[in-house]
């Protein structure tokens, strides 16, 4: 008898605790990737409608409760349509199990290698896409451009953008430590807000960075400006010593330094 008590009360201990767990990290996690994108702004609307919900309920303001319950299925759907790319992110974080991941190094010399390559691609003129692949897959993406499966290294990046061959136009992806790909097209940004001189080149590395948690390396054939793009905003014109820091800040997320990493 004594045991089934203690599993009933392991049962209504362990069961409510766990519910509340997992209901905390999903809301934490869910936060945290809708945080630095736009879609926190979806938080602040749905929170304002609540509590406009929650007094039109208290007040009995019945005209005002109609129009919300009319209006409430239409905004749900709505809402899933604009913001689709901030929920892909969020399944594909739950997706790939990654709730309870903890943060891993970045390996601060496949950056250098990175950073050697556009220091001499800037000097020649040159323009480049590169793309960090860190949590979601882009396997679609590398689809769309040459296999390449090569080390990391400043030569190849520098030769892959220098010469006017096939692989110097698009996006060179960078995944578990390889360059996997190159000449990679990329989704185009719609960004109404876009700065108008900003071309294609940058257009396709924010489209990147709003649809996926890449980071985006762009550096500009015209102007030589380097400018990174993560989670869906584009940093224009930035130092080497900004870039180095920001990248080794966002890569430690990377699962670019274990070796089963796929595209
Ligand atoms: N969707 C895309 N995916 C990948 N690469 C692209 C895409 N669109 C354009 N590019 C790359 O950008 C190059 C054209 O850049 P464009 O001059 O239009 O843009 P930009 O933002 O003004 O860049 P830059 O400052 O280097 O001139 C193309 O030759 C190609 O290499």
């Amino acid at each position: 008898m004594n045991w089934f008590t203690d599993i009933s009360v392991i049962r209504e201990i362990i069961r409510p605790l766990l519910d509340i767990l997992l209901l905390a990290v999903i809301i934490y996690k869910t936060y945290s990737i809708l945080e630095e994108t736009r879609a926190i702004q979806l938080i602040k609307g749905a929170v304002i409608i609540l509590l406009i919900y929650a007094v039109a309920y208290f007040l009995q303001l019945n005209t005002m409760l109609w129009i919300l319950q009319m209006l409430a299925p239409g905004i749900v759907i709505g809402l899933a349509i604009v913001f689709q790319p901030e929920l892909r992110k969020i399944f594909t974080s739950i997706g790939q199990g990654d709730l309870f991941t903890l943060q891993s190094r970045s390996k601060p010399f496949l950056v250098e290698s990175v950073l050697n390559a556009v220091e001499i691609l800037s000097k020649m003129k040159r323009g480049a896409l590169i793309i960090f692949s860190r949590k979601v897959g882009l396997k679609h993406i590398a689809d769309t451009g040459t296999k390449i499966n090569g080390d990391l290294t400043t030569n190849l990046i520098t030769s892959i953008f220098s010469h006017d061959t096939a692989l110097h136009d698009g996006a060179v992806i960078i995944a578990g430590g390889k360059i996997v790909a190159a000449g990679c097209f990329l989704p185009l940004a719609n960004e109404p807000d876009l700065q108008k001189s900003l071309g294609t080149r940058h257009r396709a590395g924010l489209g990147m960075a709003s649809e996926s948690d890449a980071v985006v390396l762009i550096l500009s054939e015209e102007t030589g400006a380097k400018s990174l793009a993560y989670d869906g905003t584009i940093y224009y014109d930035l130092e080497t010593d900004d870039i180095r820091r920001e990248l080794k800040k966002l890569l430690q997320f990377s699962d670019e330094i274990k070796e089963e990493q796929t595209v």
